[in-house]
């Protein structure tokens, strides 16, 4: 056996869980070591030359604890739903079992959260029992009405059709060169946002190399960890519909695009807004608030960004403002307008 014990994936343990839960017959396409735990470290399964026994996943609840709730509540002929709420005006009973299809996600995915949520209207006057289920809402890996019955329900319908991810988060993400106004125009808009009434979290460039990326310098590798972890953050703060600000030079296109991979992914789609501050090195170097560009040019610092270091220049940006021509008020409310236009 190649190694001892592995670590299973999200959809592996879904994989697993299907089995163990003998939802499935064949056994799961997994690592072929002795023992297999989940994401935590939990051991959720041994294999021996009788084959693999499933442990407990508490990943997933199992069928038969799903039974025990449903006869504990009393229901005596329970019906189940599969996947969103009907659209056709389906007429549903006064107690549901609803099961979400949700293989390959993570526990704290945006689409489970999403999935639930499109529940909620439907509770009043009504008893609803939601659960996760280890199969996948497209292709599912074995029919809706075994799995149904399997968790002690009679099947009613089911409608998973993939509605386009959005939570409604969204991530500013501003780009440009060191005084080019990123945190001037960062700041105000977030004044803005808070006049109108929106909670928003900025990660301020000063607070994130302090906190998030303390000890990192300015090296490529160091500024690529530097923008990733910030693109990590504002995505788990959009990924709930939340609103985050940051402002880093973040100099290069690939991790620029990585950050709005990592958003998209948690927040769907048009969730990344890439703003551009495109004031021009000559006119950063003249402002020179911090007096960087003249230590730079003295060789005072290494690497700096537009003297001795790169600067890709983005074309893939949703805004792009050049502060010679707009004050910081109205760079400030040209992004506003985008956000709430978009
Ligand atoms: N070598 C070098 N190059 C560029 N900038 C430097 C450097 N050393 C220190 N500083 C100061 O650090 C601020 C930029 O940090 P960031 O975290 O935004 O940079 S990066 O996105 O990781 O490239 C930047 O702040 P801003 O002027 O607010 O952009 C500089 O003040
Ligand atoms: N239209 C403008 N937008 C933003 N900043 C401007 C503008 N015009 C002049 N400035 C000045 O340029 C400087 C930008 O500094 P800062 O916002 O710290 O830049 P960065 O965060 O990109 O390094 C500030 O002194 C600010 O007052």
């Amino acid at each position: 056996m190649a190694q001892t014990r592995a670590r299973l994936t999200d959809t592996e343990l879904a994989a697993l869980a299907r089995y163990g839960f003998d939802l499935v017959a064949d056994e799961p396409a997994v690592p072929p070591a002795a023992e297999l735990e989940d994401a935590e470290g939990v051991l959720v399964a041994t294999r021996d030359d009788a084959g693999l026994t499933v442990r407990e996943i508490p990943r997933w609840r199992s069928p038969s604890a799903v039974r025990a709730e449903l006869a504990q509540r009393g229901w005596s002929a329970p019906r189940a739903w599969v996947g969103a709420p009907p659209a056709d005006g389906t007429e549903l009973p006064g107690q549901l079992l609803v099961l979400l299809p949700a293989a390959g996600t993570s526990p704290d995915s945006a689409a489970l959260s999403l999935g639930a949520a499109a529940w909620a209207g439907w509770a009043e006057g009504r008893e609803l029992v939601v659960i996760p289920v280890p199969l996948t809402a497209t292709a599912p890996e074995a029919g809706w009405a075994e799995v149904a019955a399997a968790y002690g329900a009679e099947l009613l319908g089911s409608r998973t059709d993939p509605a386009p991810l959005r939570t409604g988060g969204r991530v500013v993400m501003f780009t440009g060169l060191s005084g080019a106004g990123k945190s001037t125009i960062a700041g105000r808009l977030v004044e803005l946002l808070l006049e109108a009434g929106r909670t928003v979290t900025l990660l301020d460039g000063d607070e994130v190399r302090t906190h998030l990326s303390a000890g990192l310098g300015f090296s490529q590798a160091d500024r690529d960890t530097n923008v990733r972890r910030i693109g990590w953050v504002a995505a788990q703060i959009a990924k709930h519909g939340g609103l985050a600000v940051c402002a880093p030079i973040a100099p290069y296109a690939a991790t620029r695009a990585d950050a709005r991979r990592l958003v998209e992914e948690q927040a769907g789609p048009g969730s990344f807004v890439l703003v551009h501050v495109a004031t021009p090195l000559a006119e950063c170097e003249a402002r020179d608030r911090k007096g960087l560009y003249a230590k730079a040019r003295r060789g005072e610092i290494a690497a700096f960004t537009g003297i001795s270091d790169p600067y890709e220049e983005p074309t893939d940006a949703e805004l792009t403002i050049d502060t010679r021509d707009l004050s910081p008020e109205e760079s400030a409310r040209q992004v506003l307008a985008h956000l709430i236009g978009g």
